[in-house]
Order: C-alpha cells, then sequence, then structure tokens
C-alpha cells in the first residue's frame, strides 16, 4: 500500500528522469493551467462519488484528486513538508 509521501518521492523522480511513457511526466509538460483544471475535474468526481456512488468509489476519487494535487506540488516545486506546515 502506498502513502501520500511514497506517492510524492515517485513523482517527484519521475519528474527528475523523466521515463518514456510517464502520464506524470505529460501532465508536468502540459502545465499547472491543464493540471488545475484536471484538479477540479477530479473534485467534482470526488463529490459525486460521494452522494451517489459509495464509499469504495469515493476512496478512489479521493487517490486521483490526490494524484493530481501532488502533480501541482511537483509542478510548483513545493513538497509535501511545505503543506503540511499549514495542517
Ligand atoms: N495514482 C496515480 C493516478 N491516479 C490518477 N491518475 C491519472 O488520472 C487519470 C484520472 O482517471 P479517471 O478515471 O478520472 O480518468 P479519465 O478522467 O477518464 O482520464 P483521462 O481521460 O483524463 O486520462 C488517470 O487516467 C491517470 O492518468 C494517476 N496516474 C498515476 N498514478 C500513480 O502515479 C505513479 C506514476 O505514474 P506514471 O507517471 O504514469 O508512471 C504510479 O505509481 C501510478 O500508479
Amino acid at each position: 500500500m502506498k502513502t501520500f509521501d511514497a506517492l510524492y518521492a515517485e513523482l517527484a523522480e519521475k519528474a527528475r528522469t523523466r521515463p518514456e511513457g510517464s502520464g506524470t511526466v505529460a501532465a508536468l509538460d502540459a502545465g499547472v493551467h491543464a493540471i488545475g483544471k484536471k484538479i477540479v475535474e477530479e473534485a467534482a468526481e470526488v463529490w459525486m462519488a460521494a452522494e451517489h456512488e459509495g464509499r469504495e468509489r469515493t476512496a478512489e476519487e479521493v487517490s486521483q484528486l490526490l494524484y493530481h494535487l501532488q502533480v501541482l506540488m511537483v509542478a510548483t516545486d513545493l513538497t509535501p513538508d511545505d503543506v503540511y506546515r499549514h495542517l
């Protein structure tokens, strides 16, 4: 099972090494505007799942939202510690 910190480390490494076929690298290349639109889309999917689709689908959508938030963090050079200090 993957944690928030482990996923962040994986994505930061993908950004550094830019492996072929990485969706993360493609998202980073698309830029902050495109990543932000994806975050809004995924947030809406979390909302719909929570209201209508049950716990498992909601958990899946939350995981996707967290992924896209992390892509934005990598794109804007934010680390988990930068975020945690506001929690
Ligand atoms: N956890 C995720 C993850 N969650 C969501 N996504 C992406 O977010 C999209 C959202 O899924 P949806 O079902 O909402 O898809 P959709 O809206 O129909 O998809 P699109 O048409 O927008 O692609 C997926 O298609 C994936 O591209 C993820 N992509 C990658 N990861 C993990 O990130 C790591 C690095 O991935 P790569 O960079 O692709 O190697 C790996 O550990 C992956 O498991």
